[in-house]
């Protein structure tokens, strides 16, 4: 692809509250833009979503950026690509790190969607012009949890997502659904089950809860298929799902009727699109997950979530969900529930460098 450099930076900023779950308390977000630029010297943006500590996946911050600096971007130096497509397969020779592959295959990606002169989005083959908006409470107070509610669905947020663990799930489902009857609302476990919990999810069935997502463990796909034929909720799988081959076994023995699919977690754009269209086809619908993300990684979530098989909104909200201010110009802003999918080229974002410069916390330049 004519790469003439590849810029990693490394930002941090405060979220402007706290986002819990029952695995970790998140209240800074250190993250990895990396910026790609041709010998054109037209740019691409990606942004690396791994955590500064391992408890949603393995990665961290810094094994990203390790992967990214000592085998990826080398890697791609020594065996250059025509095509974003192209990475998946060059990747494959290293095992896993797939938020580190993401961040430079969504890059590339918007590289090439700018050369093209299309949108991200219509280069993924969407046409849609609007995508709807989801968010999640990572509030557990059940009072703070409905107050927050109450502001999403004034804004026009088309579904809350919550989320549960034993001792923090019927009786918080219990009033919210009370307070909000007709309110869709999915729940997200982050794995706090295991199958002896099997009487404490089947009893959240009375709530009609738009699915439950990665009740049981975060490799697991044979436990979830003996619960989904226990409880009607449909099963959700987020942390299981880390390829299109996670994706295609789970279907077929049962494990979940939806799937929350995250660029970053399945290794980029290329593999997302391809898990899309075989769901697509079996009929199965899926949405967008979110990582607590800065604008760059929210616009190819948006180019992604404009595809038509993305038929439950995601966990995508606007730049100020989370940020003071975001990295991205102009920010992302939600709009009677729908964020609309820009038509510029590539992500269609500018970066906002003074803010940028503001929430460097390093940056290093690899040139090829
Ligand atoms: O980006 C968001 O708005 C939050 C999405 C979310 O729930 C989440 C955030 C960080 C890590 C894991 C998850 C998850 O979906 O499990
Ligand atoms: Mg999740």
């Amino acid at each position: 692809m004519n790469l003439q450099r590849i810029k990693l930076t490394v930002i941090k900023m405060p979220l402007k509250i706290p986002f819990s779950t029952h695995l970790e308390t998140v209240s800074e977000r250190e993250s990895i833009l990396v910026e790609a630029t041709g010998k054109d010297g037209a740019q691409g943006y990606g942004e690396g979503v791994a955590f500064s500590s391992p408890w949603y996946t393995e990665e961290t911050v810094k094994t990203s950026h390790h992967m990214l600096k000592d085998f990826l971007i080398p890697l791609l130096k020594r065996s250059p690509v025509h095509h974003p497509a192209e990475i998946e397969h060059l990747f494959r020779s290293i095992r896993r790190n797939q938020m580190a592959k993401a961040a430079i295959e969504t890059a590339l990606w918007d590289l090439d969607a700018k050369r093209r002169g299309v949108s991200l989005a219509r280069r993924l083959g969407s046409t849609a012009g609007r995508i709807p908006s989801g968010v999640v409470i990572g509030t557990p107070d059940i009072n703070d949890a409905i107050s927050h509610i109450e502001d999403y669905i004034l804004k026009g947020f088309q579904r809350v997502k919550i989320k549960i663990f034993p001792d923090h799930d019927i009786e918080f489902v219990r009033e919210l659904r009370r307070r909000f009857p007709t309110l869709d609302i999915m729940a997200d476990a982050n794995s706090a089950y295991t199958l002896e919990d099997v009487d404490r999810l089947k009893a959240l069935d009375e709530f009609g809860l738009m699915m439950i997502e990665q009740p049981l463990a975060s490799d697991d796909i044979i436990d979830h298929a003996v619960l989904q034929r226990q409880i009607a909720t449909p099963v959700c799988l987020d942390e299981s799902i880390v390829s299109y081959e996670d994706a295609r076994k789970a279907i077929e023995i049962g494990s979940c009727k939806v799937i929350n699919i995250k660029i970053g977690r399945v290794g980029g754009l290329y593999t997302a699109v391809k898990i899309h269209d075989m769901c697509k086809e079996k009929g199965l619908p899926v949405w967008c997950g979110g990582m607590i993300e800065y604008g760059v990684s929210r616009a190819h979530n948006i180019a992604l979530a404009s595809l038509p098989g993305f038929t439950i909104p995601g966990d995508i909200s606007g730049s100020d969900r989370y940020w003071e201010e975001d990295i991205v110009t102009p920010e992302i802003k939600v709009e009677d529930g729908f964020i609309e999918v820009p038509t510029k080229p590539g992500i269609g974002f500018q970066l906002n460098l003074k803010r940028l410069k503001e929430v460097t916390v390093s940056e290093e330049v690899f040139d090829f």
